[in-house]
């Protein structure tokens, strides 16, 4: 028996159909592609536009976007910092759960804080983690602004946007989404 965190006495409890399992039925490794950067800088769009050309070479795909999960696992959530690490923790708990599954999980958020980012990247094995980090400039992302939160942040209108009156600290250790760490979890089917 142990205690994790507010747990007390549990026990974990294996199933006989396990990851192995299910990587064989499903013929591709679980991993977890992990999309951080500004507002703007093309989160959504790179993680569905891979999505579709993974789906499309035979894969399983899912996409946890930090705008669609705050519409309800992490509705709770704001943005002010704590509530941001608790955000990143709960989605890497849950793209783990859709690696180990054997699913290609892609995570787009801010994710703001490198302590928090490594936390996620803490809880898979090296190869099934690849960081992809955004790197487009503010003004850009800025200059973007499809959704109009950059003007209201820059009018006052909303506090703490990140970027503009809150931190985002860029990547030091991000994996480029080159071909051999994609191939890793896909098998050779990807170079199809
Ligand atoms: N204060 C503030 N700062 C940053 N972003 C804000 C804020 N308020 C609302 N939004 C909208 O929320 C989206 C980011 O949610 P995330 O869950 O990815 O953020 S975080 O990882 O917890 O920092 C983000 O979506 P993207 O533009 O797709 O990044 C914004 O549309
Ligand atoms: N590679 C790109 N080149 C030009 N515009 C892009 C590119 N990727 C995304 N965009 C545009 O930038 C805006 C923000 O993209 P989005 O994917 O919503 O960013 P994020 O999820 O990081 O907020 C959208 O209007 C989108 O059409």
């Amino acid at each position: 028996m142990s205690n994790i965190g507010k747990s007390t006495n549990i026990l974990w409890h294996d199933c006989p159909i396990g990851q192995p399992e299910r990587q064989k039925l499903l013929g591709q490794k679980g991993c977890v592609i992990w999309i951080t950067g500004l507002s703007g800088s093309g989160k959504s769009t790179v993680a569905c536009a891979l999505s579709r050309e993974l789906h499309y070479r035979g894969h399983h795909t899912y996409v946890l976007d930090g705008d669609n999960l705050r519409h309800g696992l992490n509705r709770d959530l704001s943005f002010k910092a704590e509530d941001r690490t608790e955000n990143i923790r709960r989605v890497g708990e849950v793209a783990k759960l859709f690696a180990d599954a054997g699913t290609i999980c892609i995570a787009s958020l801010i994710s703001p804080y490198r302590r928090d980012r490594d936390a996620c990247r803490a809880l898979l094995p090296d190869s099934r983690f690849i960081e992809v980090f955004m790197d487009l400039p503010l003004e850009l992302c800025e200059a973007r602004d499809p959704k109009g939160l950059y003007k209201l942040a820059r009018t006052g209108k909303i506090k703490g946007f990140t970027g503009v009156d809150d931190p985002y600290e860029s990547p030091v250790n991000s994996e480029a989404l080159a071909p051999e760490s994609v191939q890793y979890c896909l098998g050779p089917a990807y170079s199809n």
